[in-house]
């Protein structure tokens, strides 16, 4: 609630407040004119021109008043428009800065759904629910004053039944509260199960699981379906609920207007019709605020929602504002620890990396070799000790003059939807056309490109052409090759790449690792043998570093890794 809240601006209140004042004001007019024309008309017998002047006068209060309507609900419209745009930065910004772990938690699909869905929920919380709010407290206490002023046992009648309708807005309010939360949960499970779905195909195919799938997606789909038609339910019974209250309610004072008028004598006839023409106006109010209050309630559930996931914080980190001097840059681990749960991952770290050095870092699998580079990479963060980049604490480094100096090509590198070209530019946006085409060119993408009918422009990624794994690493080395980083960090692929694009691999590397540190996740013989530095690596700790000939001396783990790749005497 007061996420959404924190969206209402001062001005939008106040304009939202004089223009419910002013309606006020035109209700009342319109009631005592259409009273004033009739009597004269019907019981005075005037003529059309006596009264020509005060129906003139009706049609431009009547005008007014739906002029009013208009722009209560523009404020409502702007607001929601305003505030809408707000949460999804709001949100995109959130989900950009999360780090890698827990941005790899979630699914996507349900954060798809929070940034699409549930922030198109809260509208109706600027657009009905907070114009009603302003309505409600301002057109029914106005009428219920003149009533007073008028005939004190309509007020009386007015006063007694009105709280009905607030105390079944509660009633029903709690109800949807837990229908609408069921509601987004539902949505939120079938976008996540649909989305994780479509992305999983092919294993799914392969493991002839796809019609298992497809009964679990409709199963979700029902699941929505049913908790709308539960919110729809509660939405309905609420509406004739108010509708009954209102009916009865104005049935009881016309009943106490015509016993005064006509039996007891006791009220006048423009009296009796003004105040039995207010009372509507006085429910109206009431019901459409009722109605308001059922959307508001969803959109309030959604802000909860919104509120959660923006609160949702794993520890992130703090830059600072130095840069790097001199480039490559020595690094220094100096007891660095990182863990994702209670186990440490990382477990004291402590190793220095020379500037240009090639290092490779060596362990069985699970090891910590890939967190090693996310959290030099400053994807995670440090839990204990410290990196140092040329004696500055890294984490005091500007965040973008760090990235700057930094690629990272992983396993299974990222295209984007777009060109061949936008796909390399991405690491150099001031990047003109020849360097990105020198780039493709030393990434040895060329060969591909020209056999492409668009060549650069061609599109990959999602709604364009596939790229194989071996095409992907070209992609991120033709980035590298463009951002001319000062350490490249790279996560060697495990699969086995054909020759060519190993040897490609191989030769793009040893060029980039010219003027820059090269640290490689490594599991072929030829890049941990030829590495200045190996870093063994076991359950998180470096249990060994050096040479391949010293630590084929002093490291069983060592050999026993080599061995395992038959390379111990190579
Ligand atoms: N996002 C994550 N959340 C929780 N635990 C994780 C996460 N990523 C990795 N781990 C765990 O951390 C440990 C180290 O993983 P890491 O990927 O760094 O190992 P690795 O040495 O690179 O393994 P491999 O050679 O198989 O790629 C593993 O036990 C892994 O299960």
């Amino acid at each position: 609630m007061s996420l959404l809240k924190s969206y209402v601006s001062r001005i939008s209140l106040i304009q939202l407040i004089s223009v419910h004042l002013l309606s006020a004001t035109m209700i009342v007019l319109q009631a005592f004119l259409i009273v004033y024309i009739i009597n004269s008309i019907f019981l005075n017998n005037a003529s059309f021109l006596d009264v020509v002047f005060y129906l003139i006068g009706l049609i431009m209060v009547m005008s007014l008043r739906a002029l009013l309507t208009y722009t209560s609900g523009h404020i409502g419209i702007s607001l929601a428009k305003n505030a809408k745009a707000k949460l999804r930065m709001q949100l995109i910004h959130h989900y950009t800065k999360q780090p890698i772990e827990l941005a790899s938690q979630g699914r996507s699909g349900s954060k798809v759904s929070t940034l699409l869905n549930v922030v198109d929920q809260t509208d109706a919380y600027y657009r009905e629910y907070l114009p009603q709010m302003v309505r409600a407290s301002i057109v029914p206490l106005t009428i219920l004053i003149i009533m007073f002023t008028q005939n004190w046992v309509s007020g009386v009648i007015v006063l007694v039944t009105a709280p009905f309708i607030p105390i079944f807005m509660a009633i029903i309010g709690l109800k949807t509260r837990d229908k609408s939360e069921e509601q987004l949960n539902a949505l939120s499970n079938f976008s996540g199960q649909f989305l994780d779905s479509v992305q999983g195909l092919t294993t799914l195919s392969l493991f002839g699981r796809a019609h298992n799938e497809q009964d679990l997606i409709e199963k979700r789909s029902d699941q929505f379906r049913d908790a709308t038609l539960g919110v729809l339910k509660v939405a309905f019974t609420s509406a004739f609920m108010m509708e009954l209250i209102s009916m009865l309610s104005i049935g009881l004072i016309a009943l106490e207007l015509a016993v005064g008028l006509i039996i007891f004598d006791s009220i006048l006839f423009t009296t009796a019709f003004f105040v039995l023409l207010l009372a509507p106006e006085f429910y109206i109010a009431l019901k459409d605020l009722s109605s308001a209050f059922h959307s508001g309630r969803e959109s309030i559930t959604a802000g909860k929602k919104l509120e959660d996931a923006l609160n949702e914080q794993a520890e992130s980190i703090n830059w600072g504002d130095q840069t790097i001097v001199s480039v490559p840059p020595r690094i220094t681990f100096s007891h660095v620890t990182f863990a994702y749960h209670s186990e440490p991952t990382l477990n004291n770290i402590s190793t220095t990396i020379e500037p240009g050095d090639n290092v490779a870092i060596v362990g069985p699998s699970g090891a910590g070799k890939t967190t090693f580079l996310h959290v030099l990479a400053g994807l995670l963060p440090v839990h204990n000790g410290t990196i140092f980049i040329n004696n500055l604490k890294q984490y005091d480094l500007r965040e973008d003059v760090w990235f700057q100096q930094l690629s990272y090509i992983t396993q299974s590198p990222h295209v984007f939807a777009g060109s061949i070209y936008d796909n390399i530019a991405i690491s150099k946006p001031n990047a003109n056309f020849d360097d990105v085409q020198q780039a493709a060119d030393l990434a040895k993408l060329t060969p591909l490109i020209n056999s492409l009918e668009n060549g650069l422009e061609t599109v990959v990624g999602e709604g364009g052409r596939g790229l194989s794994g071996g095409e992907k690493q070209r992609l991120a080395l033709a980035r590298a090759f463009l951002k001319q980083p000062s350490l490249i960090l790279f996560d060697e692929p495990t699969t086995g790449l054909d020759l060519e694009t190993e040897r490609t691999l191989n030769h793009a590397i040893s060029t980039l690792s010219e003027n820059a540190t090269v640290i490689t996740v490594a599991h072929r013989i030829h890049t941990i043998q030829s590495a200045d530095k190996i870093l063994v690596m076991e359950n998180g700790e470096l249990t060994a570093e050096g040479t391949d000939e010293m630590l084929k001396q002093s490291s069983e783990t060592y050999r026993a890794l080599l061995d395992r790749r038959g390379g111990v005497n190579a």
